[in-house]
C-alpha cells in the first residue's frame, strides 16, 4: 500500500497520519472514518500555485467542491487563496455558510434551477460557467429581474474523448455536458452572449473529463479552443479575455498508476498556453483551472474494522468491513481499484488476495475487488484504505439507513472534526408518521 503525505508507519507499529496514529484515531472518533491529512491538502495547493503561473497572463485556481467539501473546507481553500467552484445551490449555499468570498465562486451545472440562479446572481458570485442555450434565457430574465449583470464563461465541449472511465467523461459529440466547438449555431450564441444587456461575456470554459493520466488530452483541448478564439477575433472581432480549462489532472489508486506530478502538468498547460498566446496574439488574460480529485484525493484515508473473514466454496476470500457502498460508491460505479492494508500491519508481507466487501445488501458492495491483505489479518483489525479523499464523503448516502461516518482533519499531532459522525436520530429526522 503506498503511503502519501504525513502517513507513515510510527514506533508503535501503526499507521500514523499528520501525526496521529490511527488506532488512537479509531478509539476516540470510532469506524468508518474519513481521515483528511491537512498538511498535504495544504502542500498540494502550494505546489499547484507556484507550478500554475504565468507572465504573460493572469492564472486562477479554483477547487472544485464536488471532489470534497464542507464549511471547514472551503475555510481552508479561502486560507489558501484559491476559488471555488461549486455545482448546485446546496455547495453555493455550504459556501455562503462558510463566508467564502463570493467573487471567487463560479457555479457550474448542466440544469441549473432557477433558484440556484437566483441565488448566485443575488450573493454576487464571480462566474456562472453557460452549459446550453436555455440557460441564457434563465440568466438574463434573472439578472433584468434583479437589476445585476452577469459575468459569464461558455462551457465548450471541444470533442476530445480522454482515456478515462466512460462515466467520467465530459467531452465528445454525445455528452450533456456543454456546448459543442462543432455546433453550427455556436457563433450565434456568443454574439448574443456578447450583445446581452444583462450578460458579460468573458469567455470559455471546458473541462473533458475526470482521472485523466495523459496531459497531450488536455493540451488538445487547448489546442482546439485557441484555434476557436483566433476564429472569433478574425470574423466576429470578439476577444476573449479567459479561458477555464476545468479539471480532471489524474491520481494514483493503486499500482500501475503512474500519474505525472502535478505541477509537471501545470507547467505544461502554462507553456503550452503561452505559445497560443505567443501565436495567435488574441488578447487573452486570464487562465483558470479547477482541480478536485488532484487536491484531496490522495489526503484521503477511510478506516473500518473487520467483523468477518469469510472463505468461500468458490475459493473467494472475503473480508467484511463496517462500511461499504454507502461511503464509497466509486468501485460500484466506476470499479475504481483502491489499495488497503491493515493499520497495524503494514510491515507484515505474508499476504493473501482477498476481496474487501461492505455490510450492505447488494452484492455490489465491494470495495476493492482484488485486494490484498496479510494472512493474519482478523476480526477486530483497523483497515485502512488509501486515496479516499475524493467523491467518497460527497457520495456518500444513507442507504440501508447506514449512517454517515464522520471526517477528521489531522495535522500535527491534532485531530479535529471537519463533519459529525451521523446518528441514529439524524437518520429519521425528516420522517413523518403520516395518517393511513
Ligand atoms: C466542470 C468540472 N470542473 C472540475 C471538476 C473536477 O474534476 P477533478 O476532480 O477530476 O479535478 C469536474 C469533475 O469532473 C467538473 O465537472
Ligand atoms: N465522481 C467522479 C468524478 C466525476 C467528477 C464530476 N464531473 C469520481 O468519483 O471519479
Amino acid at each position: 500500500m503506498k503511503l502519501f503525505g504525513t502517513s507513515k508507519v510510527n514506533e508503535n507499529g501503526n499507521l500514523s497520519i499528520g501525526g496521529v496514529d490511527t488506532v488512537e484515531l479509531v478509539k476516540e472518533f470510532k469506524t468508518p472514518l474519513y481521515v483528511m491529512d491537512q498538511e498535504l491538502i495544504e502542500t498540494t495547493i502550494d505546489k499547484m500555485k507556484e507550478a500554475f503561473k504565468s507572465t504573460r497572463f493572469n492564472t486562477r485556481i479554483a477547487y472544485a467542491g464536488k471532489a470534497f467539501l464542507s464549511t471547514g473546507m472551503i475555510k481552508l481553500v479561502e486560507s489558501k487563496g484559491l476559488d471555488l467552484d461549486v455545482v448546485s445551490g446546496g455547495e453555493l449555499y455550504t459556501a455562503h455558510k462558510a463566508g467564502f468570498p463570493m467573487n471567487k465562486v463560479h457555479l457550474h451545472g448542466n440544469n441549473k434551477l432557477v433558484n440556484e440562479i437566483e441565488m448566485a446572481v443575488e450573493f454576487g458570485i464571480d462566474t456562472i460557467v453557460v452549459d446550453n442555450e436555455d440557460e441564457i434565457d434563465k440568466i438574463e430574465r434573472i439578472c433584468r429581474e434583479k437589476g445585476k449583470k452577469q459575468a459569464v464563461l461558455v462551457r465548450i465541449d471541444p470533442g476530445i474523448e480522454a482515456h478515462t472511465h466512460h462515466y467520467i467523461k465530459t467531452s465528445g459529440l454525445t455528452s450533456k455536458f456543454g456546448i459543442s466547438l462543432f455546433q453550427d449555431n455556436l457563433f450565434d450564441i456568443i454574439k448574443r452572449l456578447n450583445d446581452s444587456e444583462w450578460i458579460e461575456f468573458k469567455g470559455f470554459h471546458t473541462h473533458i473529463g475526470s482521472q485523466i493520466f495523459q496531459s497531450a488530452f488536455f493540451i488538445f483541448a487547448l489546442d482546439e479552443i485557441f484555434k476557436y478564439l483566433d476564429k472569433l477575433k478574425k470574423e466576429l472581432g470578439i476577444v476573449v479575455h479567459t479561458v477555464n480549462m476545468g479539471g480532471g489532472f489524474g491520481v494514483y489508486y493503486k499500482e500501475g498508476d503512474d500519474p505525472k506530478p502535478i505541477e509537471e502538468v501545470l507547467s505544461e498547460i502554462i507553456t503550452y498556453t503561452e505559445a497560443m498566446e505567443i501565436k495567435y496574439q488574441i488578447g487573452f488574460k486570464e487562465l483558470c483551472i479547477e482541480p478536485g480529485r488532484s487536491i484531496v484525493g490522495n489526503a484521503g484515508t477511510t478506516l473500518y474494522e473487520v467483523g468477518g473473514i469469510k472463505e468461500t466454496v468458490g475459493g473467494k476470500t472475503y473480508v467484511f468491513i463496517d462500511g461499504g457502498m454507502s461511503d464509497n460508491i466509486r468501485t460500484a460505479l466506476y470499479q475504481a481499484e483502491y489499495e488497503a492494508g491493515v493499520v497495524n500491519k503494514l510491515n507484515d508481507t505474508d499476504v493473501r488476495e482477498i476481496t474487501l466487501a461492505g455490510k450492505l445488501c447488494e452484492s455490489g458492495d465491494i470495495i476493492i475487488e482484488k485486494g490484498k491483505l496479510p494472512k493474519a489479518t482478523e476480526i477486530g483489525d483497523i483497515v485502512a484504505v488509501t486515496t479516499t479523499g475524493a467523491y467518497c464523503y460527497t457520495m456518500s448516502s444513507n442507504y440501508n439507513r447506514m449512517m454517515r461516518p464522520a471526517v477528521v482533519f489531522v495535522k500535527d499531532g491534532k485531530a479535529k472534526v471537519a463533519v459529525k459522525r451521523e446518528t441514529l436520530d439524524d437518520l429519521i429526522r425528516n420522517d413523518e408518521i403520516f395518517d393511513l
